[in-house]
């Protein structure tokens, strides 16, 4: 079946439908990864966003019930180079044709992705549209036009959980899969604030030795400090911090307190608590193969990323330094607090996909928490 993409500024692409038919639309964002697309389709940060992967072929590993980052697909609509329905993996049990199909995301295949992600790193992430009904250039384009920015959008709000609950699974291994974890073993208490978060992130704080109280976006910060955590954890999550007044009003409380860690959505909140700004970048970064430097350690890690929007860490300097930087942009990748146990990463280092280079990030958080302890 005929399907279309029609961006914002008038680019069309013409390809054919895979997953489910229909009418759909968001922000157009290039992923550089290539291998793990599952993830990248259950990630809560791409509600609102449509994702091309500028890896050519798509599908051959299938779907399996283990690689999830959420119960749920949230991007719009999945853009691929060749969509492949023959899949192998030990693991799949089923194609992504049928996943898309059974969560109601439409796909495009046969694009030239390429084209299309040279594109957006001329003229910058746009709104686009993808249409298996509607094979009208003007009228696709014009629709295009009318889906609002993803400037000023709260997103996250909307993808949190309904009431505070504990996670108590770990790191995926080889031999046993995800373990349990008896919450007697974990010694550190961690309120993790939930804008749409990656269930890898949880997984990572459990294996550190967290025991996670996950809660919703708006949980008052009286309540959490009540709980007597060690440390506040501020997840990922999909569209612009800015407009979250209440949740950003919420970290204050928690600042010269407690130690808190930040990550991307999370990250980008703190700045804005601790009186920073936030930018939206030109396209942004999303993929698993980003070079990052560690600032305190001069290490470079390879880095899992999925941001459109960023700290201005000059808005910052009265409290906070540079504490990572992305080495192929510049970008502002973490900050830590000059004074006080708080620090953030814009990067993911709970990775899923990517490398795990940056999974020390969860042993520093814990190691601030028990050097505040004492
Ligand atoms: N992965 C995230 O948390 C993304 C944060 C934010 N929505 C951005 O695009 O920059």
């Amino acid at each position: 079946m005929k399907a279309v993409l029609a961006l914002a500024d008038g680019r069309i692409f013409m390809g054919k439908a895979f997953g489910a038919t229909g009418e759909t639309s968001g922000e157009v964002v290039f992923n550089t990864a290539m291998s793990g697309y599952q993830e990248v389709l259950t990630d809560p940060s791409y509600k609102g966003q449509m994702v091309t992967m500028t890896y050519t072929q798509i599908g051959n590993t299938g779907i399996n019930p283990e690689d999830i980052e959420s119960n749920q697909l949230y991007l719009s609509g999945f853009i691929v180079r060749e969509y492949l329905d023959c899949y192998s993996n030990w693991r799949a049990t089923m194609s992504l044709d049928a996943y898309l199909k059974e969560h109601g995301v439409v796909g495009i295949q046969g694009i030239d992705t390429r084209a299309l992600t040279r594109h957006l790193r001329d003229k910058g992430a746009q709104n686009g549209i993808i249409s298996t009904i509607d094979f009208d250039p003007e009228s696709l384009v014009k629709k295009a036009r009318a889906i609002p920015s993803m400037s000023g959008l709260d997103l996250a709000t909307g993808v949190t959980c309904a009431a505070p609950y504990h996670w108590t699974e770990g790191l995926w291994d080889l031999e046993s899969g995800y373990p349990q974890v008896d919450r007697k073993d974990l010694k550190y208490k961690v309120v993790a604030y939930d804008f749409g978060i990656k269930l890898n992130i949880l997984r990572c704080l459990v294996s550190a030795g967290c025991d996670v109280t996950v809660v919703p976006a708006t949980f008052p910060a009286e309540a959490a400090l009540a709980m007597n955590p060690d440390g506040i954890f501020l997840s990922n999550g999909p569209g612009d911090p800015e407009p979250m007044k209440e949740v950003i009003e919420n970290i204050k409380q928690f600042v010269g307190k407690k130690p808190i860690f930040g990550i991307c959505l999370g990250h980008q909140l703190l700045g804005l608590a601790l009186g920073g700004r936030t930018i939206k970048l030109k396209f942004g970064n999303h993929g698993s193969n980003l070079p990052v430097m560690d600032m305190a350690t001069r290490k470079v890690e390879i880095t899992a990323q999925n941001h459109g929007f960023s700290v201005d860490i000059l808005s910052l300097s009265h409290a906070c330094k540079l504490g990572h930087e992305n080495l192929n942009d510049q970008t502002v990748e973490g900050m830590g607090h000059k004074e006080l146990p708080i620090f953030s990463v814009q990067h993911h280092p709970e990775a899923s996909p990517g490398p795990h280079d940056s999974h020390y990030l969860f042993d520093r958080f814990v190691e601030m928490m028990e050097k505040f302890k004492k």
